[in-house]
Parts: structure tokens; sequence; C-alpha cells
């Protein structure tokens, strides 16, 4: 009985302890080595400009695989459009491909949630198929992104998904709830013209984005050490127009005078089929 009792805290308190400030503090002192490592290797794990055109690679395939797509009501260009803004990287419409084929096809790799294989640690994210290699963007941190004076109380209620830039900056990437409703509203909200300006898919089973996933990442322990990395980076202008519905984040402010911010994982070391992601709550590199 008092053995079962034990257990069943020692479960609830491992799910607990990463919002309980005192228990951050501690770990943050012990995870010091890590971000020193990191910042004295080089300040980020990759480039931006390397960040920047991997999302700019998988963009434009899910794009052309996704042309003339059925899938959802997502806006798409008409041709004239398309043809003024095209880039480089957005090539004539290919065949259609499921989203999952189209990221195993561009990067060599699938990830998808499952249950961890943690103990009582709920869902977790693993590479379903293919092999990641070093030092490339795994997976991104999808929600809403709040300014750091922005309200955001009651959103932040009991909620595991509040991502905290280095500047205060946070990302809100709970797919249920009030959460999903502000993230629909403000997506809904933000177009330019013809063009959606962000993808609302991760709140739903579909995703058009399939590295929309980041928020499910757990945090890694003393037996499972972490194979991912968090990076911020924002949104330069010259991102191509027709890409930025492929965005999983939006601002919750509508008159936001700054570039999108967005956060990506990156691998620290190569990761095969089957592993789990884990990243280090403690660490991030910007
Ligand atoms: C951002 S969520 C990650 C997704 C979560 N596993 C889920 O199923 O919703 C963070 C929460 O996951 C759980 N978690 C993350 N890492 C864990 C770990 N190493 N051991 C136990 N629980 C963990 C904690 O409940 C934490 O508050």
């Amino acid at each position: 009985m008092t053995k079962n009792l034990l257990q069943v805290f020692g479960a609830k308190w491992k799910s607990y302890r990463h919002r309980f400030v005192p228990w951050v503090c501690l770990n943050l002192q012990k995870n010091e080595r890590t971000l020193r490592q990191v910042n004295d290797h080089s300040d980020k794990q990759i480039r931006d400009d390397e960040v920047l055109s991997s999302l700019a690679r998988l963009f434009s395939a899910l794009l052309r695989s996704d042309w003339r797509g059925q899938s959802e009501n997502r806006l798409r260009p008409t041709s004239s459009q398309h043809t003024h803004l095209t880039t480089q990287n957005a090539a004539p419409a290919g065949p259609e491909l499921a989203p999952c084929d189209t990221a195993l096809q561009t990067l060599g790799f699938y990830i998808d949630k499952r249950s961890s294989s943690l103990p009582s640690a709920g869902t977790g994210v693993f590479v379903t198929q293919g092999h990641v290699p070093k030092g490339v963007v795994v997976a991104m941190y999808p929600g809403t992104i709040y300014q750091a004076d922005d309200p955001i109380l009651i959103q932040s209620i009991r909620n595991p998904f509040v991502f905290r830039c280095i500047d205060g900056v946070l990302i809100d990437g709970n797919d249920k709830g009030i959460s999903k409703l502000v993230f629909r509203s403000c997506s809904g909200r933000d177009r330019l013209g013809p063009f959606r300006l962000s993808d609302s898919s991760w709140l739903t089973p579909h995703l058009s984005n399939p590295l929309a996933v980041g928020q499910y990442v757990n945090n890694c322990s003393n037996d499972k050490a972490a194979n991912v990395c968090y990076q911020e980076f924002d949104v330069p202008d010259g991102f191509p127009l027709e890409l930025h519905q492929y965005f999983p984040n939006v601002n919750y402010r509508p008159d936001v005078q700054r570039p999108l911010r967005c956060v990506v994982l990156v691998s620290l070391r190569a990761i095969h089929r089957g592993e789990e992601l884990f990243s280090n709550y403690y660490t991030i590199v910007h």
C-alpha cells in the first residue's frame, strides 16, 4: 500500500518537477556546463542561413507535392501570382505526396508522436523513418508567439507547453483548449491577399508541416541524454512569401514590429530510426 502510494507520488513528481521553480533553479546550475559547452563551441549548433535553407527546401517540396492538393482549404496563389512570386526554391508542381513522404524524400527522415520510452512521461517524439544526421533541423516548436509584455496569464495556467526564449518571448505550443482557439484566431486573422502566413494544421491529426511536433519532445534524464537542442531564429523579410503558410507560428499581437520568432530543434548527434528525441529544457542557443 505504502509502496503504491510512493510510486504514484514519484510518477506525479517526475511529471511536475519541470514546473517547480526551486527544482528548475537547481538544475539550471547542473546544466550550466552543457550551455557553456554549446556556447564555447560556437554560438549556434548550425548557422541561421542553414536553418532557413533547410526549411525553405522542405516547405518548397511540401508546396510542390500539395499543389493540386485536396487535403484542406489551404489557400494557394493563382498560377500568375505564383509566377510572380516564385523563387529558385519553388519549382513547378510535382506529384502529390503525403507530407510525411515529402519529408522523407527531402530530409531523409520522418518524425512522429508516440508513447514515450520513459515511464510516466506521456507522449514523446520519435524518428519513425530514415536517419537524422548530426547538425540538421529535426523539428519545429509550433505555437502562438507572445512578446515579453503580452498578456498570457490565462493561457499559461497548467500549461506545460509554454516555451521561454532567452529574451522573454514566449511560445505557447499547447494544441488544446484556449491556446488552440487563440492560435486559430490569430492564424485566420493574419493573411496577405490570397496567402496564409501560418500553418494551423499542427492543431489537427493531419499535419501539413510534419516537423511541427517539437513541443512534444521530452526532457533528457540521466539515462537518456539530449540528442537535440533548441535554437531560436527570426524569419527574415526575404523569406519567400508563398512558403510562410508552412510556419507553425503566429504572433499573438497583430501589430508586432519585429520579424516572426521561431524555434527549431537541431540534432546534436546522428539519430537512428526508432530513437526518441530528448532535449534539455534548460538549454537554448540563440
Ligand atoms: C512540453 S511537455 C512534453 C510532452 C508531454 N510528454 C506530453 O505528453 O504532453 C512537458 C511535460 O512532459 C513531461 N515530461 C517531459 N520530460 C519528462 C521526463 N524526462 N520525465 C517525465 N516526464 C517528462 C512533464 O509532464 C512535462 O511537464
